[in-house]
């Protein structure tokens, strides 16, 4: 074994979460390790986000093109749009990522890290050598998640995919059983389908997309649907078999499904398991729970921090980019002797917007965008809440966008703050709308000065000051 010390800060995982710690810990002076057992990048770049968005953006575009009249439905080829895939994840070379972590100044360590007792890691390489590393200011823990496999007799003999097949495949398959209608299911099976492939969609819930306002489900069940996928809601698989290239999905309606590959997207658990959580007084796999500062609330004495899927917390690379913000900026200021305000609501070290403003987006037909509280997580949260919707189809810049535009929105509004807690985008193009939305929840405009904020014409931000009349302004 071989040992280093002196490292300031030592990050465990370099998924966007760890490699985001490790960039600002370095650039502002303190020595970083970052541990990465597989590739610089961690699973958004080559198995989740990245090529997941770039099998959705071709069959996206060509949809837009049918609802423009004189453009027409364009060419789909399909080679050419896994070609493109392979491309945004680097042909799963990682090697700029890691150039780009060494510019940082951290230092890039390849093997499976674990936690091996206070402030201290063991790195087991893949030549059976082990190198000790001991922090003296923190340790963060960013290893991800995994996806689940719900217990359904047969699930493990079946071949399934996870998230890494159906983000990599190298052809369209003929069919497919995708199993879980949360963001990965319904991306997956949007992208799949109008790639060539028929999809059915299993979801044990009434609804697509449970989590956010119930429009967005509705409106991506349709879409599914009207592009030939079939979707069963309310049902749930009872045991799985492959036989030969056919896989066969019984479900509780009664019925079976014959597919060629059957995914599995039904949520993801955190990626703790084999970390030596039991040498820091914790249990194999357990989550990683925090406080607003990024620190393990479990542990004591103040080192151990954890950042993105890990903590199960909005389990999004942006949120987790932010959580790494603010965990790079609470460690170098602890390394200053700094400790006022540092948990101060806001403050450059808290992730205060977790609880306030997680935004998301999904990248379905229609796209779903969202900031802050439903209608049903701000009653629940017991806040006086009015909702008002406006069909975004009904601006100008909607009519323009396309032919038929479908589309809308949802503010969320505290009545006695005056303010926005919520809102959600249900359409075409919305993504890039969602930005104007987080500032307004983050930024707690009143409706009163909103007012002033005048949307350009013809666009479909009009939306905003529709809902504005609406509301009754
Ligand atoms: C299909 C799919 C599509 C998605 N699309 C989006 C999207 O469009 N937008 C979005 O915001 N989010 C999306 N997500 C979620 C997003 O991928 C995750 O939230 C994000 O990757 C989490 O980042 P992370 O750094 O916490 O973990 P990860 O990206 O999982 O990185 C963790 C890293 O830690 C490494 N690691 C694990 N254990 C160890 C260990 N013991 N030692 C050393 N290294 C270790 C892993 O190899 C990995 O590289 C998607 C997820 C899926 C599955
Ligand atoms: N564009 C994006 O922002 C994006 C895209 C993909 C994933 N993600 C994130 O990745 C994480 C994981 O996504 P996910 O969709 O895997 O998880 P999820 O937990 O969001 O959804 C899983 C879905 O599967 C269903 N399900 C669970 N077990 C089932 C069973 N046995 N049978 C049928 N249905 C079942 C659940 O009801 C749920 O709707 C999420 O937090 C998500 O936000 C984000």
């Amino acid at each position: 074994m071989t040992t280093t010390q002196d490292i300031d800060v030592i990050v465990l995982g370099a998924g966007p979460a760890g490699e985001n710690v490790a960039d600002r810990v370095a650039r502002a002076g303190l020595s970083v390790a970052i541990v990465e057992a597989e590739r610089a990048g961690g699973e958004c770049s080559y198995w989740a986000c990245m090529p997941s968005k770039a099998l959705l953006r071709p069959v996206e575009v060509r949809a837009a093109a049918g609802r423009m009249p004189g453009v027409g439905t364009a060419l789909l080829d399909t080679d050419a749009v896994l070609a493109r895939r392979d491309d945004f994840t680097e042909h799963f070379d990682d090697s700029s990522q890691a150039d780009w972590i060494g510019s940082t100044g951290a230092l890039l360590v390849r093997g499976r890290g674990r936690l091996a007792g206070d402030r201290r890691v063991e790195v087991d390489h893949a030549d059976g050598t082990t190198t000790a590393l001991a922090a003296t200011r923190a340790v963060v823990v960013a290893t991800g998640s995994a996806p689940t496999l719900p217990p359904v007799d047969g699930i493990e003999d079946v071949g399934a995919w996870t998230n890494r097949e159906a983000t990599s495949a190298p052809r369209v398959p003929g069919s497919m059983i995708v199993l879980g209608g949360g963001a990965v299911g319904c991306e997956l099976a949007t992208a799949w389908q109008r790639l060539g492939s028929s999809v059915t969609l299993v979801q044990h819930g009434e609804r697509l997309l449970p989590t956010m306002e119930p429009s967005a489900g509705e409106r991506v069940l349709a879409s599914l649907r009207d592009d030939g996928a079939d979707v069963r809601l309310g049902t749930s698989l009872r045991a799985v078999r492959r036989d030969g290239s056919t896989v066969h999905a019984d479900l509780d309606d009664g019925t079976t499904v014959d597919a060629d590959e059957f995914v599995v997207a039904a949520g993801r658990r955190p990626g703790t398991s084999g970390l030596g959580l039991d040498t820091v007084g914790l249990s194999d796999g357990d989550v990683l729970a925090v406080d607003d500062t990024t620190l393990v609330t479990a542990v004591e004495g103040g080192w151990l921090h954890a950042v993105g899927d890990c903590t199960d917390r909005a389990k999004l690379t942006h949120m987790g980019k932010y959580q790494a913000r603010a965990c790079a900026d609470v460690i170098v200021a602890r390394s200053k002797g700094e400790t006022d305000g540092l948990d101060r609501p806001y403050a450059k070290t808290t992730t205060t917007a977790e609880r306030t403003a997680v935004t998301q987006v999904v990248f379905t037909d229609p796209q779903v965008a969202s900031v802050g509280l439903t209608e049903a997580a701000a009653r629940d949260a017991g806040l006086p809440v009015d909702v008002v919707s406006y069909d975004i189809g009904s601006t100008a810049g909607g009519a323009l966008q396309a032919d038929g535009y479908s589309g809308l929105a949802t503010i969320v509004v505290d009545r006695e703050r005056r303010v926005i807690v919520g809102a959600t985008l249900v359409g075409q193009d919305v993504t890039d709308m969602l930005h104007a939305a987080t500032v307004m929840v983050v930024g707690e405009v009143t409706l009163e000065r909103l007012w002033h904020a005048v949307p350009s014409f013809p666009t479909m931000s009009e939306v905003w000051l529709r809902l504005l009349e609406t509301y009754g302004l």
